[in-house]
């Protein structure tokens, strides 16, 4: 994949700049309506998934028209939008900076064609792994494997971070419904409250922990998996428990053996499984176990069809590269900074969190493929919590705020729960169906003035707050709709989105892929653990930074002192007394 000419001298980015300058802020969604009653048919199409009915897609609430779109699919082909989508999938190494293919449609490849990396097809290899999670799933959900005490397993505990946490807790959140196996926790966090917490609610006997990192060197989660084994092992009272209750899903076979984990209850990826795009690989067992292998396995085929469609389809007709480039039109163009990812299901509380990382890791750069500093804008922040909370949180900024929010809806025509006869989800779709509604339509100053007139208010108090009460509309969305969120249909939709983001990444010549800017917090957080230690006061960094740290250390030291000094309270007498219950408890 080669670097590509400055993005801003391309003709038919130039072209677009005219049009924007010349239209942009003349383009108005309603009169597109208006003068094109065939809009919606237009600027919408379906994804048919082979059994879990339609993906819709519908686009025509944006601030585009023929002759915008028509630039757009010129620029993704000046660009080299196709040739790129070739060169990932035939395994070139696009992630240049790492010397690495970019596989995760391996993962995913059920029809198993051949992909061949460094003259080998990687295929088999992704195969017996698939197989080795199957039947580690049927031994787990079958409760044919033991703990220690020889009870089957309740409790799986996905400790990771990143990558190696943020898709299997999304996916399993989103599939709640189709759980068939151990319940599932996730420990990130660095914080010991997390891994605390969750021990809390779990018994030693019956937990399976899977300790997920591609590299298995990142400091939050070996620390964890640390901790997690020294509280097995203390339960249990014999270090042999660690094979019945410690798997590793990891990259690195040498220092999951250093852990302590039997290479034998290791499922392995490979280098060309970015994090990020890794819920696909062997970091999913935990999805795996909870769904089981087919539900999992349901996922991929979902996924495999977009990548499919992806490859095989127009770029008029490609759902992630239409979405692409709808985003590049508000970001280079409009300056909109942000994009609101806002599910209509409470099962996808996390999709936006987990898009976080997809898209902020992978298209937050500012150097091209050629080492360039860009003078455009790339990725944007992606944010988003499920509607309705939403609406009663921040869509305030979105509908009369002074930026820009592009936003897409997603909603299933049908839920998992029609409690009271299905009068939530009619709400529920109410709702997503008003907001885009109301975004695009807005409402003007003589609706307004009507609407208070009619309210009865007196005229004085009408010029005061008529101005509050007009929306300009004209604020742009996507809506996304399924039949219903199943494996299948998530599968789909999250391929959609890295395609989405991959096909970004092409246009503005940068290497989606790679992580660089994760690395100096990393470098630095292990200087400074180091100088929060001892009593003395450091003066080697910054002015605030040496002040945070004396800060902390000062608190630290004055805590410790008062705890000596303090008389014992009936709550810190009551508190050691539960948590010597709790330590008999454990030995027991
Ligand atoms: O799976 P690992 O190697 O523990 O890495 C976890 C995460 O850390 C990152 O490298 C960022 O710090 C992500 O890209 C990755 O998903």
């Amino acid at each position: 994949m080669e670097s590509r000419p400055n993005l801003v001298i391309e003709p038919t980015w130039q072209k677009l700049n005219h049009f924007y300058k010349e239209f942009g802020s003349k383009i108005n969604i309603m009169d597109l309506f208006a003068q094109d009653p065939k809009r919606f048919e237009k600027f919408s199409t379906t994804i048919e998934t082979p059994l879990d009915g339609p993906i819709l897609i519908d686009y025509s609430k944006n601030r585009i028209n023929d002759e915008v779109l028509k630039l757009l699919f010129q620029l993704a082909r000046d660009r080299g939008v196709e040739s790129a989508r070739d060169a990932m999938f035939s395994a070139s190494k696009i992630n240049f900076t790492e010397n690495r293919s970019v596989l995760h449609i391996a993962l995913r490849n059920r029809k198993n064609r051949p992909i061949i990396v460094d003259g080998k097809d990687v295929m088999p290899e992704v195969n017996a792994v698939l197989d080795h999670m199957k039947s580690f799933c049927d031994l787990i959900i079958s409760k044919k494997w033991k703990g220690y005490s020889g009870k089957p397993i309740e409790d799986v505990v996905n400790i990771g971070i990143g990558g190696s946490d943020l898709g299997p807790l999304m996916v399993t959140e989103a599939l709640k419904s189709f759980a068939v196996g151990p319940r599932v926790h996730f420990v990130s966090n660095i914080d010991g409250t997390h891994l605390a917490e969750v021990l809390k609610k779990v018994n030693p006997e019956t937990t399976l922990f899977i300790i997920a990192s591609k590299t298995f060197t990142t400091q939050e989660t070996i620390t964890n998996a640390v901790s997690a084994k020294t509280w097995l092992v203390a339960a249990s009272g014999d270090a042999s428990a660690v094979a019945k209750h410690f798997v590793a899903l990891s990259t690195n076979a040498e220092k999951v053996r250093e852990f302590g984990i039997d290479t034998n209850n290791m499922f392995g990826f490979w280098d060309w499984v970015g994090g990020r795009y890794s819920l696909w690989s062997a970091i999913g067992l935990s999805i795996a176990l909870n769904i089981g292998y087919d539900n999992f396995v349901k996922l991929l085929e979902g996924a495999h069809y977009v990548d499919e469609h992806f490859v095989n389809t127009p770029l008029e007709k490609n759902v992630p590269v239409i979405l692409a480039l709808i985003g590049i039109w508000y970001i280079n163009f409009y300056n909109s900074e942000t994009h609101a990812l806002l599910p209509y299901d409470q099962y996808l509380h996390r999709f936006a969190a987990y898009f976080q990382q997809g898209d902020m890791e992978s298209n937050g750069k500012y150097v091209t493929r050629n080492g360039d500093q860009v003078s455009y804008s790339t990725g944007p922040i992606v944010w988003g919590e499920p509607g309705t909370n939403g609406q009663h949180a921040f869509y305030q900024l979105i509908h009369q705020g002074t930026r820009l929010i592009p936003a897409d809806f997603i909603a299933p025509a049908c839920t998992h729960n029609p409690i009271s006869g299905g009068k939530h989800h009619k709400i529920l779709l109410a709702n997503f169906l008003a907001q885009t509604e109301a975004l695009a339509k807005g409402k003007s100053l003589e609706e307004a003035a009507a609407e208070l007139k009619a309210s009865g208010m007196p005229a004085d108090q009408i010029d005061r707050i008529l101005p509050h009460k007009v929306f300009q509309g004209n604020r742009p969305t996507n809506s996304i709709v399924c039949k219903m969120i199943t494996p299948f249909t998530l599968g789909a939709l999250i391929a959609i989105y890295e395609h989405k983001i991959f096909v970004q990444g092409v246009i503005w010549d940068i290497n989606s892929f790679d992580q660089w800017g994760v690395e100096l917090g990393k470098q630095l957080a292990k200087a400074i653990e180091k100088d929060l230690e001892g009593s003395n006061k450091i003066s080697n960094h910054d002015q605030s930074t040496n002040g945070l740290v004396n800060f902390i250390k000062s608190c630290c030291i004055r805590s410790v002192e008062e705890t000596v000094q303090r008389p014992q309270t009936q709550s810190s007498r009551s508190t050691r007394t539960r948590s010597s219950k709790r330590q008999k408890l454990e030995e027991n």
